[in-house]
Order: structure tokens, then C-alpha cells, then sequence
């Protein structure tokens, strides 16, 4: 099925992007990101590795690459990141081989990853670089869900919530802003957003050729 790039249509593939939301701790970049694979085609989740502990219900692979620190200091030294931060005491990184296959191929790679992260990608990858910054409504209401979530001790979430102005300083770096109050609007924000940055210009490699057939067909 066509996704309406002219890509689609002439044969020639789409440029893929690195989609990246970042947010406070509980403002809910990975219930997004879920529903995002799970409504948009083709779009594929960057699997982080971390140092931390995994939490209830985590699985290894799906959630994160659940590494030692030698491991992960290893697979510094080896270059396999495409970027990696100390987060909340903890490192995380991005393996890069899975990313750099999939944008080979034009498939759009989604990232939750912190503000440090998402200012290493966009000095390597510039413009294939899309972020949007998720704010909660209120501090109350991420202390909540932190609190709803119940993965972390009240201690970590102290810490999370202390770190929490700091991650929100750095919107003014993001290339979009959504207020996730109510989930299903946030998403649709979100989704509308990934959609109309598919459809710019300048990722759809092949247009020249797309539209110089049909005008040929047109004055032939
Ligand atoms: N709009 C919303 N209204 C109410 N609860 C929400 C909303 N969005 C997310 N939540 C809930 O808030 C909690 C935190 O969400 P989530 O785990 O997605 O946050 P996160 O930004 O990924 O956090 P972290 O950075 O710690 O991984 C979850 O329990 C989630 O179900
Ligand atoms: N720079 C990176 N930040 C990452 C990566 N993977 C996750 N994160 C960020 O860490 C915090 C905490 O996540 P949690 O799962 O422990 O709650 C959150 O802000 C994530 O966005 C990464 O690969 N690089």
C-alpha cells in the first residue's frame, strides 16, 4: 500500500528520519512511543542499552539492552554508540548499527532519549533530525504519574523530580512542543507532527523525476 510519498509511487524511496521525543521522567515519552509503532507503519523503535537496573515487567531487548557498566564502557571504546549520556546516575546509549540499517533502507527510527542525546544526534545527523520536547501539564501531575507508574522507590522519584527542571530547561532546543495533558491529544499531536515531516519536500528523493513523467505523459 502506497503511504502517499511520491516515493511510493515513481519506486524511488523515501528519506527516513530520526524522530526523537525527549521529556522530564514521567511525562510519558514511552506510552507515546508505544502507540506510536503501534499505529504508524514501517516506523521502528530504537532500542537503548542502560546500566540501570530493569524494572518490573522490563524485557531484555524490547525495552533496553539491559548491560554491566564494563560492558557498556566496552561498547564505548568499540564506537557502537551513535550517541550515549549519564542519565539519573545511570548510563545510556544508542546502539548504532540497528538505526543506521534502518535508515539505509528509508524506514523513519524513533528515539526516547534524553536532551544530551538528542544534541549529539542532531550535530551528526542535522536535518534528518526531527525532535519534539513533551512537557506535563503541571509538576503535580508528573509527580503523580511517577508515583502511578510504581517502578521506581519514592527515593528514585525524589531524584527524578529534582532532575526534572533541569531535562525542561532544554526545550528551546526541540523542534516541537506538546503538552501532554490529555494522552489521546498529545498522541495525535505527535503523530500529526511525524506525518507532515514524512511529507516535506526534501525527503522525498525522486520527485523531479516523478513529476517530469507525468508532464511528459501530459505534453506527449
Ligand atoms: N496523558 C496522561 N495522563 C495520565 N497518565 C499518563 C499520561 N501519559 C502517560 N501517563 C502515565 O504516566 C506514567 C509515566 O509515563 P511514561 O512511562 O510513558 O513516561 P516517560 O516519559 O517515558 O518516563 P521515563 O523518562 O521515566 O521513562 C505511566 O504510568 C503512564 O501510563
Ligand atoms: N541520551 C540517552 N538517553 C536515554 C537513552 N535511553 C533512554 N534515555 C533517557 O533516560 C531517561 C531515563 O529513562 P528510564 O527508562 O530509566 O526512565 C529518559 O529521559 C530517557 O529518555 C539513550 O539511549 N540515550
Amino acid at each position: 500500500m502506497s503511504d502517499g510519498t511520491a516515493g511510493s509511487y515513481s519506486g524511488v524511496e523515501r528519506r527516513g528520519l530520526m524522530f526523537v521525543l525527549s521529556s522530564p521522567s514521567g511525562a510519558g515519552k514511552t506510552t507515546l512511543s508505544r502507540m506510536l509503532v503501534e499505529q504508524m507503519p514501517g516506523l521502528q523503535m530504537s532500542v537503548s542499552a542502560t546500566t540501570r537496573p530493569m524494572r518490573p515487567g522490563e524485557v531484555d531487548g524490547r525495552d533496553y539492552y539491559f548491560v554491566d557498566r564494563p560492558k557498556f564502557d566496552e561498547m564505548v571504546g568499540a564506537g557502537e554508540f551513535l550517541e550515549w549520556a549519564n542519565v539519573f546516575d545511570n548510563r545510556y546509549g544508542t546502539p548504532r548499527a540497528p538505526v543506521e540499517a534502518a535508515l539505509a533502507v528509508g524506514r523513519d527510527v524513533l528515539f526516547d532519549i534524553d536532551w544530551q542525546g538528542t544534541q549529539q544526534l542532531r550535530s551528526r545527523a542535522g536535518s534528518d533530525v526531527v525532535s519534539v520536547f513533551i512537557l506535563p501539564p503541571s509538576v503535580q501531575a508528573l509527580e503523580h504519574r511517577l508515583h502511578t507508574r510504581a517502578q521506581d522507590s519514592h527515593e528514585v522519584i525524589r531524584g527524578r523530580m529534582k532532575k526534572a527542571g533541569d531535562e525542561m530547561s532544554h526545550f528551546d532546543a526541540y523542534d516541537y512542543i506538546v503538552v501532554n495533558d490529555n494522552i489521546g491529544v498529545a498522541f495525535e499531536s505527535v503523530r500529526s507532527i511525524l506525518r507532515a515531516e514524512q511529507l516535506k519536500r526534501e525527503r522525498q528523493v525522486g520527485l523531479d523525476a516523478f513529476v517530469r513523467g507525468m508532464r511528459q505523459q501530459l505534453e506527449g
